[in-house]
């Protein structure tokens, strides 16, 4: 039997029928979820709280995680500035080691952060074996367990990840506004989960931003009178946002400048007639690649999707604006017509390098010439 630091023994369990025994340490409890795997070396604090986790157990593949601890929330215009948002968002975690903090502006433990917010953590299993599985099987559901007997985990995958809308979660339920006194004038972001590293870049560059919950209709988006509209992160499987993808093409008939990120990425291709299918273990990491075929320059970016934009399924009246040099996907798209331009990784990189935080200066020189 492993010697557990925190006391408690923790499982991890596959749909395959693997089971992991470890220790636990967080949040005594067990949940269900889509088991996933980040490659990204550091920025847990941001990846546990992007709420396109959500339904999600997060196995960060790299070893020891919680080394420089847990900052304190930092707001500036009521916007995080060093995490993603005001919880943590993924259902559990699995890390190889999890380590108590040392660093100057840690203000707790991994540990006690995730016992405080009731979220579950497994250290101690063999999480290479875990992503060979998820590598070659596909995607699977898995289930977490920490400090906590559970005789028969199988029991606790009653939900498919792919059919549960989970932004009724992550979405705010009523406008949320940033007041900007500089003037680049207003922007509706339709916040499915929003992550505030997107809210940051448009504020810094001069946007009052108006948060509309997922749900609203064009009508009440365009209400705002708004410059420009951004159609953010998300979590879960794009194609059952009916709703959503029905106001993107309403919002289209205004014509107003519009950012497409990740599922609005998604959204925005499902709209335009194009399609979304569900990736084999999808792209999570803070240093893939994605080639702007219009400059034929490439960048590292940070990643963190599930589903994804096949070259044969870009919609009509689009062109491809950036490619996945790895795999071909198509992470970004430039409406032939309307002013619409659109992303599958993520520009605001947080985590990840600032290589492309350029994509909203180019968004901002659309609304501005409008
Ligand atoms: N980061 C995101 O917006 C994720 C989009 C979508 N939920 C996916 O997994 O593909």
């Amino acid at each position: 039997m492993t010697f557990c630091k925190r006391g408690t023994e923790g499982l991890i369990y596959m749909e395959d029928g693997t089971l992991l025994k470890g220790c636990g340490f967080g949040s005594k409890g067990v949940r269900a979820g889509e088991v996933v795997f980040t490659t990204a070396m550091n920025g847990y604090p941001e990846s546990m709280t992007d709420p396109s986790y959500r339904g999600q157990i997060l196995v960060i593949t790299h070893p020891l995680v919680g080394n420089y601890g847990i900052p304190t929330p930092d707001f500036r215009g009521g916007i995080l500035q060093n995490f993603e948002s005001e919880q943590i968002q993924i259902e559990g975690l699995v890390v190889t080691e999890e380590t108590d903090p040392s660093k100057w502006n840690s203000g707790k433990s991994l540990h006690k952060w995730m016992e405080e917010q009731g979220v579950p953590g497994v250290s101690s299993v063999d999480t290479r074996m875990i992503v060979k599985k998820v590598r070659s099987q596909g995607s699977m559901m898995g289930v977490i367990a920490s400090g906590v007997q559970v005789e028969n985990p199988k029991e606790y995958l009653k939900q498919r990840y792919d059919e549960v809308d989970f932004t009724v979660f992550t979405s705010p339920k009523s406008p949320i506004i940033h007041t900007n006194t500089t003037s680049s004038g207003l922007v509706v972001v339709v916040d499915c989960g929003i992550k505030h590293g997107i809210l940051d870049e448009l504020y810094k560059r001069g946007f009052t931003i108006v948060r509309l919950p997922c749900k609203s209709t064009a009508e009440e988006i365009v209400n705002y009178s708004p410059k420009g509209v951004v159609f953010g992160n998300g979590p879960g499987n794009p194609n059952i946002l009916k709703g959503l993808i029905e106001n993107f093409s309403n919002v289209l008939e205004y014509k107003i400048p519009t950012l497409g990120i990740c599922l609005g990425h998604q959204v925005a291709t499902l709209s335009l007639g194009g399609k979304v299918r569900k990736m084999k273990f999808g792209h999570r990491a803070i240093n893939k690649p994605v080639v702007d075929v219009t400059s034929g320059r490439c960048y590292i970016s940070t990643h963190n999707h599930g589903y994804g934009v096949f070259k044969e399924d870009i919609p009509p009246d689009t062109q491809v604006w950036f490619i996945n040099p790895d795999d071909g996907t198509v992470e970004g798209l430039v409406h032939k017509r309307l002013p619409v331009i659109t992303t599958q990784f993520h520009p605001e990189a947080r985590p990840g390098p600032n290589d492309i935080t350029w994509v909203f200066d180019k968004f901002k020189k659309m609304v501005v010439k409008e």
